[in-house]
């Protein structure tokens, strides 16, 4: 009789679905089981997409996603909380709700606001919202630069004029830099404690589906296992590279990570 494994860490992702398999839970879910994690997905939104565009996106009530949470919290010994797709302001005070009766876990907060292809994934003011009310619940926030620029309300504004403006809100920030052209990637993380540590790694070519999940789900599990901050971001941000060098293009549009257990990534 196959037996529970006691030493997996248990992450619970509340995220949306993306039913081309790139990015959402599926995303989650590859991601924190390549890093040796047990995810426990809930879902927060369904969406209409594939790897070339987003169509359409429902959001689920609230009391759904209080319902699937509290049924993993009641029975698992959760380690950590990611967040992906939250897709309403509704959505964003669930979770915050959640998050208060639970406030020693953990969270890791990536505030999808667009898909990669530039579809949109939330509806009005879900930024301000997350800026004001989740922000400060989270371990650390890791928005890509756009997404920065939005919480921040900064239109034109850097990453480290979009970091003074957002730390007041949150502990730790991870600001991505996968959008863009310049030839190396700044992956660029504020702490709290005011120090800085830049991530820097050469860009592969072409547009991938799902890296900033992975990327997110991957810190998570990093941090499930008891990882400290900056190297949990460091172990997540080589993961994530490797996924992308090895991605794939299953579809008309952008490529999907190649999300291998660790021991099968060189
Ligand atoms: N072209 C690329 N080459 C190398 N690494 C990349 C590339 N694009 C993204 N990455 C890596 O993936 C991480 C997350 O990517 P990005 O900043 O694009 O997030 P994202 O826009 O939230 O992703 P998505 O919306 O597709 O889930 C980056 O921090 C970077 O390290
Ligand atoms: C459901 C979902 N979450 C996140 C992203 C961001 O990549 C996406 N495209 N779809």
């Amino acid at each position: 009789m196959p037996q529970p494994n006691p030493f997996k860490p248990v992450v619970l992702c509340l995220s949306g679905h993306d039913p081309s398999g790139g990015a959402g839970l599926q995303a989650d879910i590859e991601a924190l089981m390549a890093q040796g994690c047990h995810a426990a997905p809930a879902v927060t939104a369904l969406t209409v997409q594939n790897t070339v565009d987003v169509t359409d996106f429902r959001v689920l009530d609230r009391d759904w996603v209080l319902a699937q949470a509290n049924a993993v919290l009641g029975d698992m010994p959760v380690s950590a909380v990611k967040l992906g797709m939250l897709g309403s302001v509704e959505m964003v005070d669930t979770v915050i709700e959640l998050m208060q009766a639970n406030p020693a876990l953990p969270l890791v907060c990536d505030p999808v606001l667009r898909a990669g292809g530039g579809g949109s994934l939330g509806k009005e003011d879900v930024g301000f919202a997350l800026r004001e009310r989740l922000l400060p619940l989270a371990l650390i926030a890791t928005p890509n630069l756009p997404e920065a620029r939005i919480l921040a309300e900064l239109p034109e504004g850097s990453a480290d004029e979009c970091a003074a403006k957002l730390l007041p809100y949150c502990q730790n920030l991870l600001i991505t830099g996968g959008h863009g052209d310049e030839a190396d990637i700044h992956n660029r993380l504020y702490c709290k404690d005011g120090s800085q540590h830049d991530f820097t790694c050469a860009r592969l070519p072409g547009s991938y589906h799902g890296s900033g999940c992975t990327l997110a789900s991957a810190l998570s599990g990093r941090l499930a296992l008891g990882e400290e901050l900056v190297g949990a971001v460091r172990s997540a941000l080589d993961y994530t590279w490797r996924t992308l060098r090895d991605a794939e293009q299953p579809g008309h549009g952008q490529y999907v990570p190649r999300r291998l257990p660790l021991d099968f990534c060189s």
